[in-house]
């Protein structure tokens, strides 16, 4: 889905971002790209949907290359949430914004009432259609800044940092949101500083340092490298060095969550509950 060879960055001040970057992403992996402040996240994420082209190196998406395709063209492929909705909503009406992106790549004006419905319908959002986006709470404008992504249906979705500023049940919403399509099989790139987050969705994590990719690896395995982790000063969620310490004594398996932690707790209880009465 996504290749990136010896990517390299540097913006026009001189100031070089991203270095000899190796990273291809395939399809139906949710990957989480994590990193201390100006490691070159946001730069990364904004070189895979083609705002940035690369000064060294190139990039496919799904076989197109970023620096000879259009970015309305990229757009048909990967969709991209910013950080902060207030950047990418300047419509009128919640409808207006969501069918905005349609519009620009030709859809016909029948298609679109259809894709917009439906993707007001995925982020609970369907009876907002007419209100203008700035009446909204802060967690419904990322829910109507992500139906203008999703409208678009992409394989592809890029996320920047999709909780920051949001309260923790409108956090929640758009990650049960993101969850629910990558089960439907989208390839989701998510930017975070959230680690509970990292280990609560993310089945791939890539750390980036100075513009480097400083560990690549499965979830399990990367939130296991404390060592390396404090070089970026970043530390694994406190429910995952819980869950390690079972580890070591046989518990919890596959467990870093404390959802999961407290399911499994629960289904051994009632599991010994269920002998005793036996
Ligand atoms: N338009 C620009 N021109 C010059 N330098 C820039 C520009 N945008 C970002 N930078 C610099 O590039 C570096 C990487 O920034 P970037 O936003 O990609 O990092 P990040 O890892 O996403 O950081 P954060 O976690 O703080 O969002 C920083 O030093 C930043 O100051």
């Amino acid at each position: 889905m996504i290749r990136i060879n010896n990517l390299s960055y540097r913006y026009k001040n001189g100031n070089q971002v991203l270095k000899n970057l190796n990273i291809n992403i395939k399809s139906g992996e949710f990957t989480a790209i994590i990193g201390q402040n100006g490691a070159g996240k946001t730069t990364l994420l904004k070189n895979l949907n083609g705002l940035l082209k690369p000064t060294h190196g190139n990039i496919s998406i799904c076989g197109l290359d970023t620096s000879k395709t259009k970015t309305s063209v990229l757009a048909k492929k990967i969709g991209f949430l910013f950080q902060n909705p207030d950047h990418q909503i300047f419509c009128s009406t919640v409808f207006n914004e969501i069918a905005f992106g349609l519009k620009n790549i030709g859809i016909s004006h029948g298609e679109i009432e259809n894709l917009v419905y439906n993707a007001a319908m995925k982020v609970g959002l369907e009876q907002y259609l007419k209100h203008d986006p700035f009446s909204l709470s802060k967690g419904q404008r990322q829910r109507v800044a992500l139906a203008s992504v999703l409208a678009m249906e992409t394989d592809i979705l890029v996320l920047d940092e999709p909780t920051t500023g949001q309260d923790y049940s409108e956090g929640l919403e758009i990650m049960e949101i993101v969850k629910e399509l990558h089960k439907k099989g989208k390839t989701i790139v998510m930017v975070t500083h959230d680690m509970e987050l990292v280990a609560q969705y993310a089945n791939r994590v890539i750390v980036l340092m100075k513009g480097t990719v400083l560990e690549d690896g499965s979830t399990e395995e990367v939130l296991s490298k404390e060592e390396s982790l404090a070089l970026s000063n970043l530390k694994p969620p406190q429910a995952y060095l819980l869950a390690r310490k079972f580890h070591k004594q046989g518990f919890f398996k596959d467990t870093y969550t404390v959802e999961d932690m407290f399911d499994e707790i629960i289904s051994y209880l009632r599991g010994e509950q269920n002998a005793c009465n036996d």
